[in-house]
């Protein structure tokens, strides 16, 4: 049965969120959640881009990544889905508990159930590309591979 997963308090797999509260050294800085280094990198190398690491909440730091204000870099098409997954990556290497319950995971199909991204997630309707379910599983089959870490 696929495993939904969206909000970051929700239990048993709401940690999958890049919500969640669980940092990553990335970088040469610390950075307090998934969803804080990634909306930073938006804007790498700009001053803007520290602002959004110190945000208090992911969330907060996800509307300062969204907003248009500031110009975002020209070839982040090309470059978010790496960067989200050296990201997400980190995450499952440094906490130990969350790389249990990924690879408790087995082999369901993990899906981002994010309404209204249909990129990241699998949309209202689920029809949505959930390229984070499938960046979670690419990892889980990385981290299966290395005994040292499971
Ligand atoms: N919790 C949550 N709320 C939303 O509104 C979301 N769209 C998501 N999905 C996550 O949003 C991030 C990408 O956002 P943008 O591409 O910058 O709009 C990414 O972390 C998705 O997993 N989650």
């Amino acid at each position: 049965m696929p495993i939904y997963f969206y909000t970051a308090h929700e239990e048993p797999h709401g940690c999958f969120s890049n919500f969640s509260r669980h940092g990553i050294d990335l970088d040469g800085a610390w950075w307090p959640t998934v969803e804080h280094y990634f909306q930073a990198q938006k804007f790498a190398g700009t001053p803007y881009a520290n602002k959004i690491r110190i945000a208090f909440t992911p969330k907060q730091a996800a509307d300062l990544g969204r907003s248009r204000q500031h110009p975002l870099r020209p070839d982040w098409e090309q470059v978010k889905d790496e960067i989200m997954l050296k990201a997400v990556r980190r995450k499952f290497e440094l906490h130990t508990q969350l790389r249990k319950l990924l690879l408790a995971t087995g082999a369901e199909e993990l899906i981002e159930n994010a309404p209204s991204d249909y990129y990241w997630g699998c949309g209202s309707d689920g029809s949505g590309q959930n390229k984070l379910g499938q960046l979670l599983m690419r990892i889980r089959m990385e981290l299966s591979s290395l005994p040292s870490l499971t």
